[in-house]
């Protein structure tokens, strides 16, 4: 191992151990692309391996990926220009009918999207997106609840791949849809509501032109990495309009046509 290859070791376990300090004391910290430069994606997606592996190790389990900076309405706000992806965990599951605890969040925003759980492995073949389409159970609407390890949001395309794609926590509709019931991502219309106003809205082609494209992207992502998508898996396929900060106390309700409406609140900051 070369003294470069050594520096660039330590960089990325100090940015980890940064960003675990942060996830781990609730506390945001500054970001990490001091350490490994803003655009090297290797190095970033190494970070995140290294934090995730903390998350493994104090007894999380993988349950799904999520697509992140898939629109240009997202992109545009958070300065970058490419997609990305992070790991979803059992721990960041939240179901509809209880209030979000906000003082397990740092600095949370929500966004309107499509969820899909795969029916059968993404690992072999060229995934095409037939191949994509045959591997989907079923589509369902959901609430992703970004969040960011980083002071302020000041994040650049490294910041956010390290701090595991700005992960939080999500909530799944119950209302399920197959592709074969005639359900068309791409042609979804998505509306966003925020304590009843701060609308966001868009349809499925926001994401990546199709969210079955940008399943397709994560799919083939997954694997180049070495850890391909599996059967029972949750895919957040992508926020389909803006990003909205979530205040305490606020009211988020997401409608996606064909697959219904879902509604959480977060808690006021006497309830936290
Ligand atoms: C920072 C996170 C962005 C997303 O999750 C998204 O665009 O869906």
């Amino acid at each position: 191992m070369t003294e470069s290859t050594l520096d660039l070791d330590a960089a990325v376990s100090a940015a980890a151990e940064r960003l675990h300090t942060a996830l781990t004391t609730n506390q945001p910290c500054s970001p990490i692309r001091d350490l490994i430069g803003e655009r090297d994606i290797e190095l970033a997606y190494a970070v995140q391996q290294q934090l995730n592996a903390h998350r493994l190790a104090a007894g999380a389990r993988v349950v799904g990926r999520k697509i992140g900076a898939t629109s240009q309405a997202v992109q545009q706000q958070l300065g970058v220009d490419t997609p990305d992806l992070g790991v979803l965990f059992d721990d960041m599951v939240h179901e509809a009918a209880a209030p979000v605890d906000i003082s397990s969040l740092l600095q949370p925003k929500v966004e309107g999207e499509i969820a899909f759980v795969l029916g059968a492995d993404l690992a072999e073949g060229e995934l095409e997106l037939d191949q994509v389409a045959a591997a989907i159970d079923y589509a369902v609407a959901a609430i992703e609840i970004c969040d960011s390890r980083i002071a302020g949001w000041d994040i650049s395309f490294a910041d956010t791949v390290a701090d595991n794609a700005s992960a939080g926590s999500y909530v799944l509709g119950t209302e399920r849809r197959t592709l074969a019931d005639g359900f068309v991502p791409k042609d979804a219309a998505m509306t966003m509501t925020v304590t009843g106003q701060d609308d966001s809205v868009g349809t499925g082609a926001a994401s990546l032109g199709d969210p079955l494209v940008a399943v397709q992207w994560l799919a083939r992502q997954a694997r180049d990495l070495g850890d391909p998508l599996r059967a029972g898996q949750v895919i957040l396929s992508g926020a389909l309009g803006p990003m909205r900060p979530a205040a305490p106390g606020a009211a988020v309700e997401v409608t996606i046509d064909g697959l219904g409406s879902l509604a959480i609140t977060f808690s006021t900051k006497e309830q936290s």
